[in-house]
């Protein structure tokens, strides 16, 4: 089957005064794939989500989505388009109950209350619903997050760093989680767990000092001699 394009990034660059954080970088995402940005600390993974999620403008370069050019709309207009960016879209409130936070995501798109708890089961977490968000443990808040972002329904989800700080337990569970979103939900997760990327990723892209340095299957990534090098060690 012929890949469909859903995100169309061009010649994105991004400096933080003097820093060059994103250099030129081109990036396309697939319908219905599961694609990993990995890289060293400081490679630029962030700040180049923050350009495709609105949360930074862009300085230098275009963005499509969905066949229209998006570079230019704030973060909110393209949480409309279908872009949800957790990080950003779905801070949760910690004096708010869990079923409270996931009341709030739905309601920003005019979504009905009764969707509350269809959206707590798809991430696990039914039996918290009354739980103040705070008390919730760091892996479940993170569930939330998720739980929050999937009730935009969005077409692309964005995880930045989801698994990080969960247990061992818990990453199982997530990847659980996420393999069952695509193809109906584009997945782009930034990710430092290579176990995590290699299970779920159908493609990874290798940022280096903000520049592109591969794009490929988990094992051409794997296999890929300057990966090695700069990221994955010997
Ligand atoms: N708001 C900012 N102001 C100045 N410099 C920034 C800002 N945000 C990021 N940077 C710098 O830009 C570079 C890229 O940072 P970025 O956070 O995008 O990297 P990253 O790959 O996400 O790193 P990590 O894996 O550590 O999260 C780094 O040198 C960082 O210090």
């Amino acid at each position: 089957m012929a890949a469909v394009t859903l995100l169309e990034a061009r010649g994105l660059t991004h400096r933080f005064g003097g820093l060059t954080a994103v250099r030129g970088v081109d990036f396309d995402l697939q319908q219905g794939e599961c694609h990993a940005l990995i890289g060293p600390n400081g490679a630029g993974k962030t700040t180049l989500v923050s350009l495709l999620s609105g949360r930074l403008p862009v300085q230098t370069g275009a963005i499509r989505f969905a066949g229209q050019d998006i570079t230019r709309l704030p973060a909110h207009r393209r949480v409309r388009r279908g872009i949800a960016y957790t990080f950003q879209i779905t801070s949760v409130y910690a004096g708010l109950s869990v079923a409270e936070n996931a009341g709030l995501a739905i309601q920003s798109r005019g979504g009905a209350e009764a969707e509350v708890s269809a959206a707590l089961a798809r991430v696990g977490l039914q039996d918290l619903a009354e739980t103040r968000a705070g008390a919730l443990s760091y892996g479940h808040q993170r569930l939330l997050e998720v739980a929050m972002g999937l009730a935009l329904h969005p077409r692309l989800l964005i995880l930045d760093e989801p698994t990080q700080g969960l247990a061992a337990g818990e990453i199982g569970r997530f990847k659980d989680l996420v393999a069952g979103l695509t193809p109906e939900i584009t997945v782009l997760l930034i990710e430092h767990n290579m176990e995590v990327v290699m299970d779920l990723a159908r493609r990874i892209t290798v940022l280096n000092f903000g520049e592109v340095l591969a794009t490929g299957t988990p094992g051409a990534i794997r296999a890929n001699a300057a990966v090695q090098a700069a990221y994955l060690g010997g």
